[in-house]
């Protein structure tokens, strides 16, 4: 169940017909819902209302500031990957000891700026990095926070290019060698050691896998308490999967009551990072169809949204529902939903059965909320869509769409030519 539901014929996002919005806004433009991400929100925060826990949304998955600050008026706190990510999460107010940064290659400047932020704990991803941050942290007079991000070689079960936890990635640092690092962090003056960091894939359907994860990571926690170390934090990183089609992934109150089974007698705060859960099934991107056509052995319906405004179906092959914003097709036709790009890829539908949509329609694709405008780009020069937050009656745009000007932002011309 979610906020975007038909009321006759018309599909509305809450209280607000999805129609109106396009006619003030126009189209391509991401719609959100605010009463699902609280929703969604609170189901994850109540999982765990049994632990002590902070919930630190995954940025990357939806970093409008509109959803940023939904979440840090509920009590969230950030997983962010960068800098930016950083400077996002802070112009919403969060409090930076509800922050952590994960992410295979944090620059000097970012580890300085967060640094001087003073965020709760650096997730370290390898060896190097953790010489890197007690360097920098030493540069700033500084104790840096840290958890090693240890990679626990259990197979998610999930897409491969959103398979992280296994030994072949590039994240993490390998179980089996993360007690000799927490051994050289203890011996690093400007570190603190205060957790133990694991994040093992995306759209998981399953709870078993982090249940695993869990296990294995409660015997590193024993050697590392054997060593002396007062381990305080237990981050279980997101990925917890959503609903795109026919998937049945498990309700936050099951991952809740399975992890807290599994970690209750450690006297650990327990940090999560969930992204796609939060976000995904609270916003859809609404395009126009332009024009329909009868390739040779293929319907196509080409609209004005393409694999720039929402990336997945093309990277993943990814699955996301159509709706029609206003039912009123007559029957249904099998063929590709494609944009404006010059890729063959650039499909948001592919050999599916969908309305017979007419140009001059609006189409809704569902589940966008997460990893849709964050992986935008300009690519072929087309400006970034429009954003838009709902709450009941009402909504406000919450990024403009870009303009030609915007475009060309920060480019020149040289002198020599
Ligand atoms: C370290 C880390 N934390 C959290 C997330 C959020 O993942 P998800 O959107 O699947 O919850 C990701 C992305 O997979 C990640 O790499
Ligand atoms: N971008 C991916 C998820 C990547 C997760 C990154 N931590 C997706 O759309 O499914």
């Amino acid at each position: 169940m979610h906020h975007f539901q038909y009321k006759g014929d018309e599909l509305f996002a809450e209280e607000v017909a999805i129609k109106d919005i396009v006619a003030e806004v126009g189209s391509p433009v991401y719609i959100y819902s605010r009463a699902t991400l609280e929703r969604h929100f609170k189901a994850m925060d109540d999982a765990f209302a049994g632990a002590p826990h902070t919930i630190c949304y995954s940025v990357k998955a939806n970093s409008n500031l509109a959803v940023l600050k939904t979440f840090v008026n509920l009590g969230g706190g950030v997983d962010i990957v960068s800098g930016g990510e950083l400077y996002r999460a802070l112009a919403v107010g969060v409090d930076p000891k509800k922050v952590v940064y994960s992410g295979v290659g944090k620059r000097d400047d970012e580890i300085a700026y967060a640094l001087k932020t003073g965020i709760l704990m650096f997730n370290v991803e390898s060896e190097q990095e953790l010489d890197r941050i007690n360097e920098v942290a030493g540069r700033l007079n500084k104790k840096a926070g840290i958890a090693i991000r240890v990679n626990p070689d259990v197979d998610p079960e999930t897409h491969p290019y959103i398979t992280t936890g296994l030994k072949k990635a590039k994240f993490g640092i390998n179980i089996e060698r993360a007690l000799g690092q927490y051994q050289r962090a203890e011996s690093m003056n400007n570190l603190e050691i205060l957790g133990i960091d694991c994040h093992i894939g995306s759209q998981l359907t399953k709870v078993s896998p982090f249940v695993d994860a869990i296990k294995k990571l409660k015997r590193l926690l024993e050697g590392v308490r054997d060593m002396g170390i007062d381990v305080k934090y237990l981050d279980l990183g997101g990925g917890l999967g959503i609903q795109y089609n026919d998937e049945a992934p498990p309700l936050p109150a099951d991952y809740g009551s399975s992890i807290i089974e599994e970690t209750k007698d450690l006297g650990l705060h327990l940090l999560f990072e969930p992204g796609r859960n939060l976000v995904g099934n609270a916003g859809i991107l609404v395009g126009r169809c332009l024009y329909t056509k009868q390739g040779e052995e293929k319907n196509f319906v080409i609209v004005d949204a393409g694999m720039n405004d929402l990336a997945r179906p093309a990277l993943y092959g990814s699955f996301h529902g159509v709706r029609p914003v206003v039912r009123n097709q007559s029957g249904v036709i099998e063929g590709d939903i494609v944009g404006p790009i010059c890729e063959s890829g650039d499909f948001l539908v592919k050999d599916r059965e969908i309305p017979n949509f007419q140009p001059g329609d609006l189409i809704a694709f569902m589940s966008a909320g997460a990893y849709g405008f964050t992986m935008s780009s300009n690519y072929n020069s087309r400006p970034r869509v429009a954003e838009v937050m709902v709450d009941g009656k009402r909504f406000e745009v919450v990024r403009e769409r870009e303009t030609l000007a915007d475009l060309v932002k920060g480019e020149s011309v040289p002198t020599f030519l």
